[in-house]
Order: C-alpha cells, then structure tokens, then sequence
C-alpha cells in the first residue's frame, strides 16, 4: 500500500460550519459553540480505493466577497471543500471559486461543493436541485452534511480524494501543484 500526501482547504463563508465538519471528520466529536477560526491544520490518515493518503486539512478563517485569496488557499493544495447552509454563503462560492480559479490560472480545480447544517431542516434557505445545478456548471462534487448528526462527513473527503486523483496522472504519489503564476 503506497501513502499519498494530500493537502485539502476547507473554504466558505464564516460560521458555516467548515471546523465542525473537520472537527467530526478527524475527532469525531460536535461542538456547539461557536470559536471562529484564525487558521489550524488538522492531519488524517485515509484508507480510499485501496491507497492510504496522509490528508493535511486546512480549517481556514471564512471568506467574504472581499477577502483576498492568496497562496496559502491555493498553491500545492490538492483539493476544496466548500460550505454551504444559507443563502448568502451558496452566493459565496461561486465568488471564492473564481478567486481560485484566476489565482491559480487555471480552468478548473479538484472541488467538493458542500451543502451543510441538514439536520436544520426548517431554515434551510438552497434547495438540492440549484446547489447541483451549481457543481454542474463548474464541473465539482456536490454533497449535503450533517456535522452535528455525522452525516455524510466522511463521503467530503473521499469525494474531494476522488476529484483530485481524477486529475493526477497514472497514479503518481503527489498530484500536480496547481500551476500558479506569481507576480
Ligand atoms: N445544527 C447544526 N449546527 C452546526 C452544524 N455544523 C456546525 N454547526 C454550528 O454552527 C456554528 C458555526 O460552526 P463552525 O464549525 O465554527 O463554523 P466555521 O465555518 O468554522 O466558522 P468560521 O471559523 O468563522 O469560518 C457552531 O455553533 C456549530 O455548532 C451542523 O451540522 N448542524
């Protein structure tokens, strides 16, 4: 069995739960109150499709439309997971995945669209259909989760591991960095 490295950002508006996703993912606990994040690295290693992959989670600081991407979001980073559990957040991801995109001057990147908070079914604000119809024109994953309740949370990962190993060439241990100019 080969180990693979992976470096996966966790991006999306604040509070919309992307620690507790990670935080379940990696710990398997949920916590209630609300620590918004400056910016933590969390380590994990996944069995998937016969490969073990040592995952470098990054928790990041939630964006806004103006919030400046920079390397740390982008170069050498495998794969994206965003967050999505109102209205304003689903707008946030097509800005911040356009960010990436012109940053990295690329056409595309590894991406899971991720649609959160489930289990708070009475204000839920994005409906299934428009959130895949997203992930459609932009060519990502797409799943709904339920940090509190551990739903779904192991399938961001494997799917976000699946975008990038589509993209990586016969297999080879480290996918290529996304090609990002610096100017
Ligand atoms: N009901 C419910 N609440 C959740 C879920 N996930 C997160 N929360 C709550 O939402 C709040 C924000 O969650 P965080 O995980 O801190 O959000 P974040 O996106 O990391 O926030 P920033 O660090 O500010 O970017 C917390 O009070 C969580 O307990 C969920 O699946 N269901």
């Amino acid at each position: 069995m080969t180990s693979n490295k992976r470096r996966i950002a966790v991006l999306g508006s604040r509070s919309v739960g992307k620690s507790s996703l990670i935080i379940q993912y990696c710990q398997n606990e949920f916590v209630e109150s609300y620590y918004p994040t400056i910016e933590s690295t969390f380590a994990k290693t996944v069995k998937f499709k016969n490969a073990e992959y040592d995952c470098d989670i990054i928790d990041t600081a939630g964006q806004d439309e103006f919030s400046l991407l920079n390397s740390k979001h982008a170069i050498g980073i495998h794969g994206y997971v965003y967050s999505v559990s109102s209205r304003n957040s689903f707008d946030m991801i097509q800005i911040i995945y356009d960010k990436i995109i012109d940053f990295c001057g690329v056409a595309n990147i590894p991406c899971v669209i991720v649609g959160s908070k489930i289990d708070l079914k009475d204000s839920r604000q994005v409906n299934s259909e428009e959130a895949q119809g997203l992930a459609r024109d932009n060519g990502t994953a797409y799943v709904e989760t339920s940090a509190k309740e551990n739903t779904n949370v192991a399938k961001v990962f494997e799917l976000c591991l699946n975008e990038i190993e589509k993209r990586t060439p016969n297999n080879q241990a480290e996918p290529p960095a996304n090609r990002c100019i610096i100017m």
